[in-house]
């Protein structure tokens, strides 16, 4: 077994074979997140509560069903405070590797490639909850020591990892938003050098700035770069609450979701340079929220979901759906409603939820009379240039009020609520609760992996 590598727009094993990866993010495991997780606000607020979660959340039966889906590779997201402590920086966490290795391996013996995420790095390289910064400012380009600190990381993980295989590569920053877009380059050049001298074997995964999502700013950085994939991340409008319309797969429709993919690769494909697509994928309607029109709406995100793959198809490309497991908003596979876990915070959840005190698909009807007015306001008072600041226009105005009075502000009280669940519980009741996330208690969306399945039949025969 050798390392597979980027050999211009493709994939190639050693051979010089053409591989696809085609596959999902783990989610939620090594980088909680509140969607995935069901707490509020930031993985650094909750982390002590879910230990034994770490063991439960992946184990050979998820690999043996993800395999068995038609799948060939997992995306492991992880947060860098499992390798460093803030007040003890560049001590390396040993014990980080544990969990990261358990599922490298388990993964590899069922015949799945793994690539690394470092989807939190010190300081937050980006502006939203899943950076686990708990602020909107990305500190992370603005202070030099969190960037040495990032690469120091990486060093230390490509001493760890340089020899195995199974691992197709390393993504060394998830969605990095970088105000400027110049730095980005600098700190990937920084990332390139440092890795290359330890490992000059795997191939590194670079997210575009501004969520994965815009390489216009990159120039000429590829020239110095071998070994690379470049990554996207192609979220349609059409697969979230917030869709100007229901999507029918009109023409019209199909032709906004290829534009809006084509522009994330433009810089790619005016060099002829290899695109992942490292997250993609809809959210999808709950019978507890959504009531009747719950199936109605997952049959439109089906129907994204399908137009997307047709796309991605036609142009060979690699991929990774976000994502494999959570509570029942996006994931293949779900904790059942009857676990300890979620019978728990079945209140919690629902008063989440009405709060909308997650960004991701947020519904906000029930409090959107008490934000209006603060957006009211700034419409009133800032002079229309000034309101959209970076990372404008991904995020309008409406996302900035949201993210800042509701997912960080408002979430910030409810952490100790989510917490007191937790008070006299007994160990064994704990190990319970944590065991919801284990494979044997999970539902499975069954739409959603029937579809990944029927694509990787056709791709298998259009080979
Ligand atoms: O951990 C993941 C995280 O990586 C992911 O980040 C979000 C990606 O999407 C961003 O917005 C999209 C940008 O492109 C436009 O075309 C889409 O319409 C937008 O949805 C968003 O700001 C990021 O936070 O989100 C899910 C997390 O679990």
């Amino acid at each position: 077994m050798a390392y597979l590598k980027v050999s211009g727009t493709k994939i190639v094993d050693q051979n010089g074979k053409e591989i696809i990866l085609r596959g999902a993010g783990l989610g939620g495991w090594m980088n909680m997140e509140n969607f995935i997780s069901g707490y509020p606000g930031c993985e650094f607020q909750i982390r002590a509560a879910l230990a034994e979660f770490l063991e439960y959340f992946f184990t050979e039966d998820d690999a043996k069903f993800f395999k068995s889906l038609g799948l060939n590779c997992i995306r492991l997201p992880f947060n860098y405070r499992h390798f460093e402590d803030d007040l003890n920086p560049r001590v390396l966490k040993t014990e980080g590797f544990k969990h990261l290795d358990r599922v490298i391996d388990l993964c590899a013996k069922h015949g799945i490639y793994t690539i690394l995420d470092l989807h939190t790095a010190s300081g937050g390289q980006n502006t939203d909850w899943h950076a686990d910064a708990g602020t909107h400012i990305a500190k992370f380009w603005e202070h030099k020591d969190f960037q040495d600190r990032v690469v120091w990381l990486w060093e230390e993980l490509a001493k760890h990892y340089q020899n195995s295989t199974w691992i197709a590569g390393y993504n060394p920053l998830n969605e990095p938003t970088d105000p400027y877009h110049t730095r980005v380059v600098e700190v990937y050049d920084r990332l390139y050098e440092a890795i290359r001298k330890i490992d000059p074997h795997h191939a590194l995964f670079f997210d575009g700035n501004t969520f994965a999502s815009d390489f216009s700013h990159f120039g000429d950085a590829h020239k110095k770069w071998d070994n690379v994939a470049y990554s996207i991340h192609d979220y349609s409008v059409f697969g979230f609450p917030s869709a100007p319309e229901p999507y029918k797969s009109t023409e019209t429709q199909q032709h906004r979701l290829r534009r809006s993919y084509e522009k994330k690769r433009q810089w790619m494909d005016e060099r002829g340079l290899c695109v992942w697509n490292g997250e993609w994928g809809p959210v999808y309607a709950r019978k507890e929220y959504e009531g009747e029109r719950t199936d109605e709406i997952n049959e439109e995100r089906y129907l994204v979901l399908k137009d997307q793959l047709n796309i991605y198809n036609k142009d060979r490309l690699s991929w990774s759906i976000w994502l494999y497991k959570d509570i029942g908003f996006q994931g293949m596979v779900y904790v059942s409603r009857e676990t300890p876990y979620m019978k728990l915070f079945k209140d919690f959840l629902a008063k989440k939820h009405r709060l909308a005190l997650d960004a991701w698909g947020a519904d906000d009807s029930h409090v959107r009379d008490v934000y209006q007015p603060l957006i009211d306001l700034i419409k009133r008072e800032v002079k229309p240039e000034h309101q959209n600041l970076y990372p404008a226009p991904v995020w309008k105005l409406s996302d900035r009020v949201g993210r800042l009075a509701r997912n960080i502000l408002l979430s910030e009280f409810f952490v100790q609520e989510w917490a007191e669940h937790f008070k006299g519980k007994s160990e064994q009741e704990i190990d319970e609760i944590a065991r919801s996330f284990h494979f044997e208690n999970c539902l499975h969306r069954d739409g959603l992996n029937k579809i990944l399945t029927d694509n990787a039949t056709l791709v298998a025969q259009e080979k």
